[in-house]
């Protein structure tokens, strides 16, 4: 055996991996790093690697097995400290996808924009008490001020179930035993949240996390589908998202209610006048924005019309119909149309496919584009409705796939949305959370990278993950893959811009933006204290 030979098999090796790799779509610009993207990149894998037995391997009071990638929320209070996230925290994100956006405020923020809002009133099934808190959800309402009520409190014995008292009386009178008025709080945001017992224990399948998910929606409706909040809330989404490194977002609505409450307490506001308010916060934020000579980091925000795929098909036949009223009056807010709820138990894109194809059918009469942007495959089946969902949402020719969690288990699927550009929306930490995966490293993120498809990172309902922005899903995926630097985040930061529907100068200029941030922020990551790396 001679050196040449082995220098030989060495230069093939090298070469056979450069193949494989050169699949990813972020493959295509390799040969064009500056070097300071390059030393960027080495400085993170240094940080990551110290990181990785610096915190990872270390003992950690309530953690058991830490690893990098592990359940979010139960590393989340470990995450938050290294030096990675808070590097990641300063990255520009490009834009936000998917995300629901009755789950993108803070929980906190949320009670206390409520607390601001005598109209809100809140009921239970049954007095509460030790023995009742954890099974029993609040559920808010917003009331007209002849119907305010100052009744029982929800702790009180004589509580009648179901009577709505006002929120702010009800967590003021909230008994001592249960807290008091902090009781409230954490009653109502556990109901608003996943904790880990709920996600590891006793929740631990896709079906059972499914329920208590869907149960925070139940809850937080009461509190965002009212007009005085909804401005607010969606003014403090987008402003955390900015601070977050978001620079554009296409945030799915749910218009399966018809109407808002309004702030006589009425439920008579429209889905036009929820546009209109959406278009004004944007507009009013973009112009905080300017004022504060920060306009490069926003370029603005539009609305993916969503239902729920518990209607009927003859239901969705109104909806289609509104989504294209609205498109009609807001060419530039409405981005795209999809159906949610949980795949699994709902009903599959198949049983649609009379509305949704006479929705493309109207389109072309009305002169319209309204693209489907369909989640579909988020389910670990196989061959099973929701993974069915992937054939329909691909002839019915949608411009993205939302999750797409079992898309790798389809070689032809994976080919066509590789030759024709169909991004996927993967949301990491949701599929983790959601039972999809148990962890980072056993998510098929990796296949579908390596299989050139493109894909932006989602953080899916952050306020119920506890994950707001995106620099928790990028950290994740940071952590549990040694292909992924910073240089293939960037480069799915790119693609999110890339691939979203803005039009193509609106493209041009967000990733002219986009691309002027990331070089200051590679900057700042590559010129990082060496000895700073080291100080957790
Ligand atoms: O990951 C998801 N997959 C499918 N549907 C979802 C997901 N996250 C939230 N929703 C749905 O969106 C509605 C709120 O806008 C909720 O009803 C919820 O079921």
């Amino acid at each position: 055996m001679s050196l040449n030979d082995i220098a030989e098999y060495q230069a093939k090796r090298a070469a056979f991996i450069n193949e494989d790799r050169a699949l990813r779509r972020d493959y295509a610009r390799s040969a064009n790093r500056s070097a300071i993207e390059l030393e960027a990149d080495k400085v993170i894998r240094q940080i990551r690697a110290i990181e990785a037995s610096s915190i990872w391997d270390g003992e950690h009071e309530n953690i058991q097995h830490p690893f990098p990638g592990m359940e979010f929320l139960t590393a989340r209070e470990v995450i938050i400290k290294t030096k990675l996230f808070k590097i990641l925290t300063k990255m520009p994100k490009g834009a936000l996808l998917h995300a629901h956006l009755d789950a993108t405020v803070n929980v906190n923020v949320l009670l206390q924009l409520a607390l601001q809002q005598p109209a809100i009133h809140v009921c239970a099934s049954t007095p509460i008490n030790a023995t009742t808190i954890a099974s029993t959800l609040p559920k808010f309402k917003a009331l007209p001020k002849n119907q305010f009520s100052g009744g029982a409190g929800l702790t009180d014995p004589s509580y009648v179930a179901n009577d709505w008292v006002s929120m702010r009386k009800a967590r003021e009178t909230f008994s001592p035993e249960l807290g008091g008025p902090q009781g409230f709080d954490n009653w109502v945001i556990a109901a608003l949240t996943i904790n880990p017992n709920e996600a590891y224990k006793t929740h631990n399948t896709v079906t059972k996390i499914w329920q208590k998910f869907t149960s925070t929606f139940m809850t937080s409706t009461g509190l965002i589908r009212f007009a005085p909040i909804w401005p607010e809330y969606i003014r403090e989404f987008l402003v955390t998202s900015i601070d977050d490194g978001i620079s554009y977002a296409e945030v799915r609505i749910n218009f399966l209610f018809k109407h808002m409450f309004g702030a006589d307490g009425n439920e008579n506001v429209p889905h036009r006048e929820w546009i209109e308010m959406f278009g004004k916060v944007v507009n009013e934020v973009k112009d905080d924005m300017k004022k504060k000579g920060r306009e490069d980091e926003f370029v603005g925000a539009r609305i993916i019309y969503t239902t729920i795929r518990i209607i009927s098909p003859e239901e969705l036949e109104w909806y289609t119909e509104d989504c294209i009223t609205l498109k009609q009056e807001f060419p530039d807010l409405i981005a795209g149309f999809d159906l949610v709820g949980d795949e699994n138990v709902l009903k599959p894109l198949i049983d649609y496919i009379k509305p949704l194809l006479l929705f493309q059918q109207r389109q072309k009469e009305l002169g319209l584009d309204i693209p489907f942007i369909f989640h579909a495959g988020e389910t670990l089946g196989d061959g099973t409705k929701a993974d069915n969902n992937l054939y329909d949402a691909l002839l019915l020719g949608t411009k993205r796939i939302g999750h797409g969690f079992s898309l790798v288990k389809h070689p032809k699927l994976m080919q066509i949305c590789r030759e024709k550009g169909v991004m996927v929306e993967v949301c990491p930490i949701s599929n983790e959370i959601l039972r999809l995966t148990s962890s980072m490293p056993m998510h098929p993120l990796p296949i579908v990278i390596n299989n050139g498809i493109p894909v932006a990172l989602c953080s899916d309902d952050p306020a119920v993950f506890g994950s707001m922005g995106l620099s928790f899903d990028f950290f994740q995926v940071l952590v549990a893959s040694e292909v992924t630097g910073l240089i293939q985040l960037g480069e799915m930061a790119r693609d999110s811009i890339q691939y979203s529907t803005l039009d193509i100068e609106g493209k041009q200029r967000a990733i002219a933006l986009w691309e002027k941030r990331w070089a200051k922020f590679v900057e700042e990551v590559a010129n990082f204290d060496i000895s700073d790396k080291l100080a957790v």
